[in-house]
């Protein structure tokens, strides 16, 4: 509880007062209560100020508690075995987030440790010698691009990653997680963005995915994990992540999408993962994500409206009997630039946003700063879990998405007014590797997989 807002780790801290904190007792109270939404009115009044010292992000106890996780990992390291290239990847984008970067050991041993879960035959697996997987490939290939060093970077072997990438392709056209394994969303989005984000994405890895996604788009309007399931938020974001990645966004019934996950968001603050469930804050960053990827897909979405409205017309003179609201195959940025997969990211990335934040970005910072912050460091679900790096990562993820949710251009500063607390609240931006995974280093230093370069 030491922690003084001037801790000059960030910008304007030395101008903050100090104030009068709550006691997690009494924060854990008011969240059990759901006077949240009471608070979020009440900062229009005289007591502001008391209300933003409940409002801090207390920066060196993250810092502290994620360093402490990252410094656990190494070949002895048992806890969540199969799950450690994950925890890196959590924890590295965590304090990614919070401006921090990590010492050249630290970094050396991730570097070390992720070559050791390198599979001969491409792909990443959970652990040494564990069997490679789409996930793990997601999570390790992120961590490297997040050193970003040469070391790091180096370290991937692309050519191999797209075979295993090809060998995990379904003849649906979607993929699965591992050698027999489990076919979903989660697989088509981590295989999608790997291999965007190291520029070996082609025909072959493409073909079929986006038909087997939008199979998943549920009459809700969210996306599913597989065809005939329930929407959920975790789905929405890789499905909707992974059709921007291929340039079929437009295939999707996106107002509809936009409908659903803007009713995700609740009285609590938080958004929910699905319907008549409970609120949590990983979605902040999995129903918010998917909000402001859709925010730079406004003029689909208008097309949509447009030919669904004149659909409706005709289909009340008795003219057209069919349901479909989707725009012709020939509209995609497929067409208009085929075979240029390796683009597409960058473009979309280059697109303005069409509005501001379409969900409520004050309240759900609320949500998150005074009902998922732990104080000793650290994000939770909920109040009353435990925290851990997993919410850790996409609280924090969220939150920063909410800061910058009113900025036009991906690399827009964040206006003073949508940081909610203390301006020293500010994060870095959440980076386009892991809003589409794709990133401008990996892009600009290497080529094609069929050519030789430093990524083996
Ligand atoms: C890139 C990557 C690996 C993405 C994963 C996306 C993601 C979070 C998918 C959600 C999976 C799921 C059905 C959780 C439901 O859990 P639950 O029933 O415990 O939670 P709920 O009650 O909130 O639905
Ligand atoms: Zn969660």
């Amino acid at each position: 509880m030491e922690q003084s807002a001037g801790d000059g780790s960030s910008p304007s801290s030395s101008a903050a007062p100090p104030q009068k904190r709550l006691t997690v007792t009494q924060r854990d109270q008011i969240a059990a209560e759901g006077r949240v939404f009471g608070i979020l009115q009440s900062l229009e009044d005289a007591s502001f100020q008391t209300q933003e010292s409940m409002l801090e992000l207390w920066r060196d106890k993250h810092i502290e508690y994620l360093t402490r996780g990252l410094r656990q990992l190494g070949p002895n390291f048992h806890v969540l075995d199969a799950n450690r290239p994950w925890l890196c990847y959590w924890i590295l984008h965590s304090l990614a987030l919070l401006g921090e970067s990590v010492d050249s050991e630290m970094e050396n041993n991730v570097v070390d440790f992720l070559s050791l879960c390198q599979d001969n035959e491409g792909g990443y697996g959970g652990g040494p010698g564990q069997l490679p997987h789409v996930a793990s490939t997601y999570a390790a290939v992120n961590s490297l691009i997040t050193l970003g060093t040469e070391r790091a970077l180096s370290s991937i072997n692309r050519h191999k990653i797209h075979s295993f990438l090809l060998r995990m392709k379904d003849v649906s056209g979607a993929f699965r997680m591992h050698d027999g394994g489990e076919i979903d969303v989660r697989a088509c989005y981590t295989a999608i963005s790997v291999a965007s984000c190291l520029n070996i994405l082609d025909q072959k890895l493409v073909e079929d995915v986006g038909n087997y996604i939008l199979s998943c788009q549920t009459y809700e309007g969210g996306i599913a994990g597989e065809p005939g399931s329930e929407a959920h938020g975790g789905y929405t974001f890789c499905g909707l992540a992974s059709m921007v990645l291929i340039g079929e966004e437009d295939k999707l019934d996106l107002p509809t999408l936009i409908d659903w996950v803007v009713f995700r968001q609740g009285v609590e603050c938080g958004f929910q993962g699905r319907t008549n469930k409970l609120v949590d804050g990983c979605y902040s960053f999995w129903q918010g994500g998917a909000l402001a990827v859709a925010q730079r897909l406004l003029s689909f979405v208008d097309e949509q409206l447009k030919s669904s409205f004149l659909e409706g017309k005709k289909v009340a003179k008795g003219i057209c009997s069919t349901s479909s609201s989707y725009p012709s195959e020939g509209d995609s940025d497929l067409d208009e630039h085929p075979g240029e997969f390796s683009n597409i990211g960058s473009y979309f990335l280059e697109r303005e946003s069409g509005c501001g934040s379409l969900f409520h970005s004050a309240a759900l910072q609320q949500y998150v700063l005074l009902c998922c912050q732990v104080l000793e460091g650290g994000f939770r679900d909920k109040p009353g879990k435990p925290r851990d790096h997993y919410h850790s990562c996409y609280c924090l993820s969220g939150l920063s998405l909410c800061q910058y949710s009113w900025s036009k251009n991906v690399n827009g500063p964040a206006l003073p007014k949508t940081v909610l607390g203390p301006y020293a609240n500010l994060l870095e931006p959440v980076h386009p590797s892991t809003m589409l995974s794709w990133t401008s280093t990996t892009k600009s230093t290497s080529s094609s997989p069929n050519h030789e370069d430093n990524y083996s």
